[in-house]
């Protein structure tokens, strides 16, 4: 079976899927899971097209450098006594930074990848881990070629205004300035949006990813005008274990009052902040969203304020608002945050049905909102999977 494999590896984890590619690139995988647990006892999850589901242990020891390893070796043994014939023919990647220059997906060579690690002091929880496993790959099966996708690339349409910082221009002219992530995904939900809410596709639309990562797109036909990410993934919404944006004044002042280095703040702002710092229980919202705790309360009512502030300022990007869409873990399962976000929003003409928002319909806003408000679930390994072999047909 000739398949494309799509990895998304992330600092503890590997997702992957298998997407057989004849007679046409399959629709849903054949063969899709994750190893989560990387760097302390991994664990691999998969289902198949069959809804069958597996588990294992992933065995393994050393740094969490080796352990990536092991867990890429670990994949790919379970792959083939899965597939007897199984028959990786390209590995498609997400890879969160591509700087300026990189628009499109990309074939991934020796001179490429050293570019890209460039990129690695503005990912660190990402980039790292993409390009580890792009060489392991590389390593376990040199023979297939290997596409990069990029979370920035979907973000260059954006005019040079919106991609802007105030500061002075010999370090914007060094590539300081904003390039917005999660562009897979909101390319998949902005190629979806017609068939959900029609010409209203065209017009002014913002989608929120919300996940562990989260951050919103304003488009206008189609294409990204505004993104509240800016030059690393840490900037815009409250997230899982981020600060989002967060007055620079603040780390001026931990670092002179307080002593805290780069490292030091790195960790605050990446790994200890966000839902987890907020709420000091969990960065998952369905913990959060199951504790009684006021603390937990007040971390889920910070990240929809965050997301209704950040409404306004890209419906101002936009030009207006004429639909709000939700995706990620969170956008897609989450129906108080939803309820809570359109409330804050309802000054914008937003209002959802109750019902069809507890049901995670697909179009959830009442008969007499202004704005159309839709679910989409997200799906960046297809996406993944189309432009690595758009890609490769153009190779
Ligand atoms: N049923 C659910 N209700 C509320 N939140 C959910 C639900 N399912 C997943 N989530 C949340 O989604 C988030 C993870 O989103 P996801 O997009 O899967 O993350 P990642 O960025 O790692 O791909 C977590 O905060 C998780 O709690
Ligand atoms: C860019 C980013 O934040 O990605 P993720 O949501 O996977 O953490
Ligand atoms: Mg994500």
């Amino acid at each position: 079976m000739k398949s494309v494999l799509v990895i998304n590896a992330g600092s503890s984890s590997l997702k992957f899927a298998l997407f057989p590619i004849e007679p046409e690139l399959a629709r849903n995988p054949a063969l899709s899971g994750q190893i989560e647990g990387i760097g302390a006892t991994p664990q691999l999850s998969a289902k198949d097209a069959d809804g069958n589901h597996y588990q294992e242990s992933v065995l393994t020891g050393g740094s969490q450098g080796e352990q990536h390893k092991d867990s890429l070796n670990h994949l790919f043994r379970w792959l083939s006594a899965h597939n007897p014939d199984l028959d990786v023919v390209a590995a498609g990647h997400r890879i969160v930074h591509g700087g300026e220059l990189h628009s499109a997906p990309v074939v991934l060579n020796e001179s490429v990848l050293r570019d890209l690690e460039g990129f690695i002091p503005l990912a660190p929880l990402h980039q790292p881990h993409n390009l580890r496993a792009v060489r392991a790959v590389a390593a376990l099966i040199p023979e297939i070629p290997q596409v990069g996708c990029f979370d920035t690339a979907f973000h260059r349409t954006q005019s040079p205004l919106a991609q802007a910082f105030a500061l002075p221009r010999a370090i914007s002219a060094e590539g300081v300035k904003r390039y917005g992530f999660h562009g897979l995904s909101y390319d998949y939900v902005a190629r979806q949006l017609p068939d959900v809410i029609g010409e209203r596709a065209n017009g002014a639309v913002l989608i929120a990813h919300l996940g562990n990562g989260a951050s919103m797109c304003a488009l206008r036909e189609g294409k990204s005008v505004a993104t509240t990410m800016g030059f690393t993934a840490v900037e815009g919404l409250m997230m899982g274990t981020r600060t989002g944006s967060l007055d620079p004044g603040v780390l001026l002042y931990l670092m002179e009052q307080k002593g805290m280095n780069a490292k030091t703040l790195t960790n605050l702002l990446y790994k200890e902040s966000g839902l987890l710092g907020v709420s000091g229980i969990s960065q998952d919202m369905r913990t959060l969203l199951a504790s009684d705790a006021r603390e937990a309360r007040e971390a889920v009512d910070l990240f929809c304020y965050r997301i209704a502030r950040e409404i306004g300022s890209l419906a101002a990007a936009a030009g207006g608002l004429d639909a709000l869409v939700f995706t990620g873990g969170i956008g897609e399962h989450a129906a108080q945050v939803r309820a809570q976000v359109a409330k804050l929003s309802a000054w914008l003409g937003v209002a959802i049905a109750p019902e069809a928002n507890d049901a995670h319909a697909l179009r959830i806003d009442a008969p007499d909102s202004r704005v159309a408000v839709a679910v989409v679930p997200t799906n960046e390994e297809g996406m993944i999977a189309r432009y690595t072999l758009e890609r490769l047909a153009h190779h």
